[in-house]
C-alpha cells in the first residue's frame, strides 16, 4: 500500500496549546515525573525546596530496570493474547465496521496477582522497587517515546478512514503528540486498548505493593495510611478491569488517536505519578485515627458509588437503551438518532462520573495528612485534566448534537459539581 504521506485530512481546531504545546509537553512531562519522584523520596518532600533534590545522572539508569520493564510488558502482552474471557465489539467506526476486543483484563490482573504471590513466597524483595523507581520511570518513558515514534511512522501506511480526526493536521510534532492512527493494530493486537488498561494500570498497583513491602522492611508492618492508599487504588484498578468493556465507549478509544499523549500517559504517567501517595508514606509515615480512617473510607465509598453507577448507566444506555435498568429514564432526541439522558445520574450534573472520580482522588490523598502538598498532586492534576476533558467533550457533543445539546445544558446546568461548577 502507498503511504498516505501528505494528506492533512481534517482542519481540526488544535488542542493542548497547538504545535507549541505539543512540542513542550513531551519534554516537560517526563521531567515532571522524574522531579516528582525525586521530591517525594526526599526528607522535606517540598516542591518549594531550592535547589530541588535532583539525583545524580548515574542514579537514573539501571539495566535491571530495563529488564523488568521489557519483561513486564511482555508478560502483560502474553496475558492479553490468552484465549480466555469474552470478545466484545467496539462502537461503529467511520467505515461502518466494528473492531473486536478481548475482554480478559480481569483475568490478566488475577493471574498477575497469583504470580506475584508466588514470587513473594519465594522471597522476591518487592520492596526494592522503592530503590529502583527512578530507573524504572526512565525506562518506561523511553519505551513510550519509542512506541510513539513507531506509531507515528506506521500511521503513514494506514488507510484514510483509520486515521483520527484530531491528529492529522500535517504538523509532524502536533500529530506525533495527538496520534494519527485511531486504532493501530498488529494483527488482532490492539495497541491503544492494550496500553490503556494493562501494563500501566496493573503496574501502578504492583508499585504500590512494592511501597507497602518497603514499609514492612523498614518498620515491621504496614501503616493504616498505607493500607488505605493501597486498598483504594487497588479497588479503582480492579474496577477498571472488571468493567473493561466500558472503556470501549470512552473518549480515548472512540475519538483520540494513539500518539505520545496516550502512550506516555498510559505507560509512564499513570504508574509513576498516580501512586505518589504510597511512595510518600514510605519516607513520611503518618498516624491516622480510627475516626479519620472511617471518614476517608466513607468519602472513597461515596465517590466510588457515584463513579461506578453513573459510568454503568451511560454505558448500558449506549449499548442497549431498551434494557429495563435504563428504559424508564427521561431522554431527549438528537438529530443523529442517538438520545441523551436527562434524568438519573446524567440529569444530576453533566459529568457525574467525573464528580465521583474526584471524590475518590481526594480520599487517596487524605491518608497522607495535611502538611505536604505533594501527595495532593494527583487531586490537583486530575481536577485540571477533568475540567479540560469536560471542555473538550462539550465541544465535541455540541458539534455532534447541536441544538439538542444546548437543550440538555439548559436542563442540566451544572457540569461536574452541583450548584458550583
Ligand atoms: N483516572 C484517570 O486518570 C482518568 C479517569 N477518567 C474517567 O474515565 C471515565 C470516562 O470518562 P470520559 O471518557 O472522559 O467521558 P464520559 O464517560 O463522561 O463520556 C462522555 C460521552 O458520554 C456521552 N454522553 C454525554 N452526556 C450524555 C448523556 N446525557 N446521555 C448519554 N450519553 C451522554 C457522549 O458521547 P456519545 O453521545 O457519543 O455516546 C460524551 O461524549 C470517567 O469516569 C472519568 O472520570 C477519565 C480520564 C482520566
Ligand atoms: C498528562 C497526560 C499525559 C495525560 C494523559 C491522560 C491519560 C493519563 C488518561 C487519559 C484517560 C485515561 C483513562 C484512565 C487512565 C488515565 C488515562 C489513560 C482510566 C483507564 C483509569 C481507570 C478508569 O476506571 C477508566 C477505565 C474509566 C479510565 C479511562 C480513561
Amino acid at each position: 500500500m502507498k503511504p498516505n504521506k501528505h494528506k492533512a485530512t481534517h482542519s481540526a481546531e488544535r488542542e493542548f496549546g497547538g504545535a507549541l504545546g505539543a512540542t513542550c509537553i513531551p519534554v516537560f512531562l517526563p521531567l515532571t515525573v522524574l522531579y516528582l519522584l525525586s521530591v517525594c523520596r526526599s526528607p522535606a518532600a517540598s516542591v518549594l525546596q531550592w535547589p530541588p533534590p535532583l539525583p545524580p545522572a548515574a542514579h537514573l539508569w539501571d539495566p535491571l530496570a530495563a529488564v523488568l520493564i521489557v519483561g513486564w510488558i511482555t508478560l502483560q502482552s502474553f496475558l492479553y493474547l490468552l484465549p480466555i474471557g469474552k470478545v466484545s465489539e467496539g462502537l461503529v467506526l467511520r467505515d461502518g465496521s466494528r473492531l473486536k476486543y478481548a475482554i480478559n483484563g480481569f483475568h490478566a490482573l488475577s493471574i498477575t496477582a497469583v504470580l506475584l504471590l508466588v514470587c513473594l513466597w519465594l522471597g522476591m524483595p518487592l520492596g526494592y522497587l522503592f530503590e529502583l523507581i527512578l530507573p524504572l520511570a526512565v525506562c518506561a518513558i523511553g519505551v513510550s517515546y519509542l512506541l510513539s515514534m513507531y506509531l507515528y511512522i506506521r500511521s503513514f501506511w494506514a488507510p484514510q478512514h483509520a486515521l483520527s480526526l484530531g491528529g492529522n493536521t500535517g504538523n509532524p510534532l502536533y500529530d506525533f503528540f495527538m496520534g494519527r492512527e485511531l486504532n493501530p493494530r498488529i494483527g488482532d493486537f490492539d495497541l491503544k486498548y492494550f496500553c490503556e488498561l494493562r501494563p500501566g494500570l496493573i503496574g501502578w498497583v504492583v508499585i504500590n505493593l512494592g511501597m507497602l513491602m518497603k514499609e514492612v522492611d523498614l518498620r515491621g508492618s504496614p501503616s493504616l495510611a498505607m493500607l488505605l492508599v493501597n486498598g483504594f487504588q487497588l479497588l479503582y484498578v480492579t474496577d477498571a478491569l472488571w468493567n473493561e468493556e466500558a472503556v470501549l465507549t470512552t473518549m480515548d478509544i472512540v475519538h483520540d488517536g494513539f500518539g505520545f499523549m496516550l502512550a506516555f500517559g498510559d505507560l509512564a504517567w499513570v504508574p509513576f505519578t498516580y501512586g505518589l501517595q504510597a511512595m510518600f508514606l514510605v519516607v513520611h509515615p503518618q498516624s491516622l485515627s480510627t475516626l479519620g480512617a472511617a471518614g476517608i473510607i466513607l468519602l472513597n465509598g461515596i465517590g466510588y458509588y457515584i463513579f461506578r453507577k453513573s459510568n454503568s448507566q451511560k454505558n448500558q444506555f449506549r449499548r442497549d437503551p431498551t434494557n429495563k435498568s435504563v428504559s424508564q429514564l427521561e431522554t431527549i432526541a438528537t438529530a443523529t438518532g442517538k438520545r441523551l439522558l436527562v434524568s438519573g445520574w446524567w440529569g444530576f450534573v453533566r459529568h457525574p462520573n467525573y464528580l465521583g472520580d474526584l471524590l475518590m482522588a481526594l480520599a487517596w490523598s487524605l491518608p497522607c495528612g495535611m502538611l505536604h502538598i505533594l501527595p495532593y498532586f494527583y487531586v490537583i492534576y486530575f481536577t485540571i485534566l477533568l475540567i479540560h476533558r469536560e471542555a473538550r467533550d462539550e465541544k465535541q457533543c455540541r458539534a455532534k448534537y447541536g441544538l439538542a445539546w444546548d437543550t440538555y445544558c439548559r436542563r442540566v446546568p451544572y457540569r461536574i459539581i452541583p450548584y458550583i461548577y
